[in-house]
């Protein structure tokens, strides 16, 4: 069902892409629906060209035919489309349960406009429950766990942080980063955990979207509706 819920948000994101756009392209598995609702429209004539916010989404959207560039070479977007793992009523989202994070937010933050892609399970009323990603330099990794757990420690959230993948093999992002996944609960300041967060020095990005988002389609038994940041 939830496929479905994603896929029915992809396809209406994909109506909202017009003649000439510079696109963002999202990753994980709602940004796939969106890639495939997309390339049938590319298939039909429309042109678009996009920066891809993974290696994985530069190869199924090369696959299916659509046009891709850099953000170097294409630096301002006038839209991105991507999935989250939470979304709150400010549309504030934690991202990154696949990893990308940061080439995500980089796209995101060159986008005039971000509308977010997902089923009904993503709202929440504060963000926490799923586990924050934050994307860390793999040198000094227990310096940076241990500055961490000082600023989680000191907003009163729980100090529990795990390696993505375990010690004996964690998983790598696509900038070659490691990602410690922090289990808050509940995030009550959202923008001082952000804040505090990127102060420390390995500490490479978050998985805190705050100001991106700018509308959000959500699919559940009701349809397709339209949240737009409160
Ligand atoms: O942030 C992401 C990847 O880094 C995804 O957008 C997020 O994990 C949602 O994924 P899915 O659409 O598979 O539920």
């Amino acid at each position: 069902m939830s496929d479905q819920f994603k896929q029915e948000a992809a396809e209406r994101a994909a109506e909202d892409v017009t003649e000439g756009m510079r696109l963002g392209i999202g990753t994980g598995s709602t940004a796939e629906f969106f890639v495939q609702a997309l390339a049938k429209r590319v298939a039909g004539g429309l042109n678009i060209v996009g920066v891809p916010t993974s290696e994985r989404t530069r190869d199924l959207a090369t696959e299916l035919g659509i046009k891709l560039t850099t953000l170097d070479e294409m630096p301002q977007l006038d839209l991105t489309v991507d999935g989250a793992d939470e979304f709150d009523p400010e549309l504030a989202l934690i991202k990154g349960g696949g990893g990308a994070l940061l080439r995500e937010k980089i796209v995101a933050a060159a986008s005039e406009r971000m509308i977010v892609i997902a089923d009904g399970s993503k709202e929440v009323d504060a963000l926490g429950r799923f586990p924050l990603p934050i994307e860390v330099v793999p040198f000094g990794l227990e310096a940076t766990r241990r500055a961490i757990v000082t600023v989680l420690s000191d907003l009163g959230l729980p100090d529990v942080l795990v390696l993505r993948g375990g010690a004996s093999q964690p998983f790598v992002t696509d900038g070659g980063h490691f990602i410690l996944d922090a289990h808050l609960e509940k995030i009550s300041d959202v923008k001082a955990l952000a804040t505090r967060l990127v102060a420390i020095p390995g500490v490479v990005e978050h998985g805190l979207f705050i100001d991106l988002a700018t509308k959000a389609y959500v699919a559940g038994t009701d349809g397709v509706k339209t949240v737009l940041p409160i």
